[in-house]
């Protein structure tokens, strides 16, 4: 059985996970913690891997003190910069054979979105990213559409593309967040869970690769494999694509 905390487990993301633990084969829920409960209560006595989706401003803070009790670490919530990771990485070099998974996102179809935008990145002139979301998100651009971003400029670099073409002369923010030489919009509405739409542009043509999470249920599977991988890959280690036969 592997025993499973959950940190953020009174929000959206932490009410599915807890019900998925409590439905997966071979897993045990172990402690439930939310804002202002005592995180120190997890130990490997306890807990074999926790998983951590709780808000930006508190993720790193969470995951450094599960790091330093001793469990292994599975991670949802956005935010997360280099520099947050080296504070993790140092961590760890205490904690030999620990592991902590960062996923900027758990479901497959957006996975795959990425890594198919990553293949088409060298063949397009434009390239840029929307991301659709609820409105109750407090963090826009969203995870995922930054290390989509990420992961397009490398693939440009890579293949030693020029900058994506933009005469815009003026702009009131209508042309969003610039990351990575890649424009990013956010579009928060109401009836929307998780969306993002990669746009690719030459002469004459679009591809458009999108990825549509409806519901939170399509991130549980994702969270359940990076589960049961924990403590397979020492470190900290970035993105469930590594985690899939790609
Ligand atoms: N990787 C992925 O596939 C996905 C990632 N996410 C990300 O997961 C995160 C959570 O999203 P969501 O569930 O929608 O957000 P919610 O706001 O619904 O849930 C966050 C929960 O964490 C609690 N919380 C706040 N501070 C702490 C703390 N210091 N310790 C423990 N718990 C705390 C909140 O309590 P309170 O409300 O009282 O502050 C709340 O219950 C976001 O960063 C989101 O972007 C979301 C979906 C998929
Ligand atoms: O807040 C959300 O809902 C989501 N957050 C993650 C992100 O910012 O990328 C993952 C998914 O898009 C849902």
């Amino acid at each position: 059985m592997i025993r499973v905390s959950v940190i953020g487990a009174k929000g959206r993301m932490g009410q599915h996970v807890v019900a998925a633990v409590r439905n997966a084969k071979y897993m045990e829920l172990a402690l439930t913690i939310d804002a202002g409960e005592d995180i120190t209560a997890i130990t490997p006595e306890n807990t074999d891997v926790a998983v951590e989706f709780s808000v930006p401003s508190a993720s790193l803070e969470n995951v450094r003190a599960l790091v330093k009790s001793g469990v292994h670490v599975v991670v949802g919530t956005t935010g997360w910069t280099e520099e947050k990771m080296d504070i993790v990485r140092a961590d760890l070099k205490e904690h030999p054979g620990l592991s902590v998974f960062i996923a900027p996102n758990f479901a497959i179809s957006t996975v795959l979105a990425e890594y198919f935008a990553a293949q088409a990145a060298k063949y397009f002139e434009s390239a840029e990213i929307v991301e659709l979301h609820h409105p109750d998100k407090v963090d826009a651009p969203s995870g995922t559409a930054l290390h989509t971003a990420h992961a397009l400029a490398a693939a440009r670099q890579a293949a030693g593309m020029p900058n994506i073409p933009d005469n815009t002369q003026t702009d009131g923010g209508s042309r969003g967040q610039v990351v990575d030489g890649i424009h990013v919009h956010a579009v928060r509405l109401r009836g929307l869970n998780a969306h993002e739409e990669i746009l690719f542009g030459n002469a004459g043509e679009q591809l458009v690769i999108r990825a549509d999470s409806f519901d939170r249920t399509s991130f549980m599977p994702g969270v359940l494999l990076a589960v049961r991988k924990a403590g397979t890959r020492a470190g900290l280690s970035v993105g469930l694509d590594q985690y899939l036969d790609l």
